[in-house]
């Protein structure tokens, strides 16, 4: 092994051919983020700010790690953020000023602020955040349930209905508190929204300490530099994020709530480019970069064909050509752009006319020599059928005329998360959050 000390890593995400560290094939957070700026080396067992044990590593983000960490009196889930991310960041204020406004723990549904920190490592100064521990996420929790272990060939891995329905209100309760407090959650998917936990803090830490076991994968094999040197920015190994699934509560009257307020922003400042996922951009953003507090209101409506078909209402994969994509799936599954966005389109004419019918659906127009591509035009309605969701026909009918209501072109015309709400399809289901009893109908 060489002796000299390697150089400080540049501040900025490596490029391919600046890789320092051999490759890692765990899911994990790219190990070449470890530089300053970046995230915080965090090793099990390190004690942070005199006070929290780390046990466990929780998940990973682009802008941070979460770990499981326990103090003397209960088990708290920390937020390190990477060293870039300041201490005046939005997300900051904003948590603040939700505990402020909501300073009772976990009656609305939104992720609690409990305390905050700062931590210095090698990367620099990192903003800790502290938090309730929670269980997976609506898009993990789902592939655990038990009637879909083990799992069988054509198996739908969707929410029952009356789940569906329930993380729907409790999410939409989350929106409304956020929209009336004048904020906007700015990400809102099913990865962001988290299971509550039964009680944790009675159970002994070693039911909940994460193995150091290369073997089973919980941790990676040991970080190695390419050039052989020891590094100073990374950790000796980087753990499989391990949510606290067997502890998470799925039964009758489970509670999520909306997490990562990374995204959010308040109404009065709207970022230039919000962090939606590609699939849940609501058209004028994809179009005009109009950023409005309605885009939450569409990203719901999203989600809402998504939990109650197992389906994705647009996927969209990233490529050069995913707006075009993204336009042609919206103008086929919820009909004609109007003419105040269709003019935004720059590209339209490689798919429609001058008289605006389509005439080629194939990305980037017809290649020389090439037919027009010409594909079935699926309406929203037509897929959720098509999905074969589990409910009756009346049902039915009354969820795709909702999500109808809910995905208009016009921001203007969108319902707001309380309008929504007082649906009575959701007022026939309590979620209230500290009621044990729930009535499923
Ligand atoms: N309180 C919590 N309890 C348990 N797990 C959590 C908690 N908060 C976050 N997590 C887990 O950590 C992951 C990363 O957290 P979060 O999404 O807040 O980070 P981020 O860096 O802002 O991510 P993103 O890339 O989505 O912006 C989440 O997907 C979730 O699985």
């Amino acid at each position: 092994m060489s002796t000299s000390s390697p150089p400080t890593p540049p501040s900025k995400a490596s490029m391919d051919d600046e890789r320092r560290f051999k490759t890692i094939t765990l899911p994990c957070e790219w190990v070449e983020d470890y530089r300053p700026g970046g995230y915080h080396p965090v090793v099990l067992g390190d004690v942070l700010n005199s006070q929290y044990k780390v046990i466990r590593k929780l998940g990973e983000g682009s802008y941070s790690t979460v770990w499981l960490a326990r103090d003397q009196i209960r088990y708290v889930a920390l937020k390190i953020l990477v060293s870039e991310i300041l201490a005046s960041t939005t997300e900051l204020r904003i948590l603040r000023h939700i505990s402020q406004i909501a300073p009772v723990e976990g009656t609305r549904h939104i992720t609690q602020l409990l305390g905050e920190f700062e931590h210095r490592g090698p990367n620099g100064v990192h903003k800790c955040l502290v938090f309730e521990p929670m269980g997976p996420s609506v898009n993990t929790m789902v592939e655990e349930l038990p009637q879909f272990r083990p799992r069988r060939r054509g198996m739908k891995v969707r929410y029952p209905l009356w789940m569906a329905k329930s993380i729907l209100k409790q999410s939409l309760q989350g929106l409304a508190f956020l929209h009336e407090n004048g904020i906007a959650h700015g990400d809102f998917h099913p990865g962001n929204i988290l299971f509550t936990l039964n009680d944790v803090d009675s159970t002994p830490e070693d039911l909940l300490r994460q193995e150091k076991d290369i073997q089973a994968r919980s941790i990676s094999p040991p970080v190695q530099r390419l050039d052989g040197k020891q590094d100073e920015w990374a950790p000796l190994y980087l753990c499989v994020a391990q949510p606290l699934l067997p502890f998470a509560c799925s039964a009758e009257g489970f509670k999520v709530i909306l997490s990562d307020m990374g995204g959010a922003y308040f109404f009065t400042d709207p970022p230039k480019k919000p962090v939606t996922p590609l699939g849940l951009r609501a058209p004028e953003l994809i179009l005009t970069g109009a950023v409005n507090n309605t885009l939450d209101v569409w990203s719901f409506g999203c989600v809402f064909f998504e939990l109650i078909t197992g389906q994705p209402l647009f996927c969209i994969p990233y490529s050069e050509m995913e707006d075009d994509d993204h336009l042609l799936s919206l103008a086929a599954q919820l009909g004609a752009l109007p003419d105040e966005l269709f003019k935004h389109w720059g590209t339209s004419s490689l798919y429609f006319t001058p008289e605006r019918k389509l005439f080629n659906s194939q990305l980037g127009g017809v290649a020389p020599g090439e037919e027009p591509l010409i594909v079935e035009q699926t309406s929203m309605e037509e897929s959720f059928d098509r999905a074969g969701p589990n409910l009756d026909e009346k049902e039915a009918h009354k969820v795709k005329a909702l999500i109808r209501w809910i995905l208009q072109y016009d921001p203007a015309k969108r319902p707001s998360p309380a309008e929504i709400l007082s649906d009575p399809w959701f007022c026939e289901i309590d979620v209230e959050s500290d009621s044990s009893k729930v009535n499923i109908v």
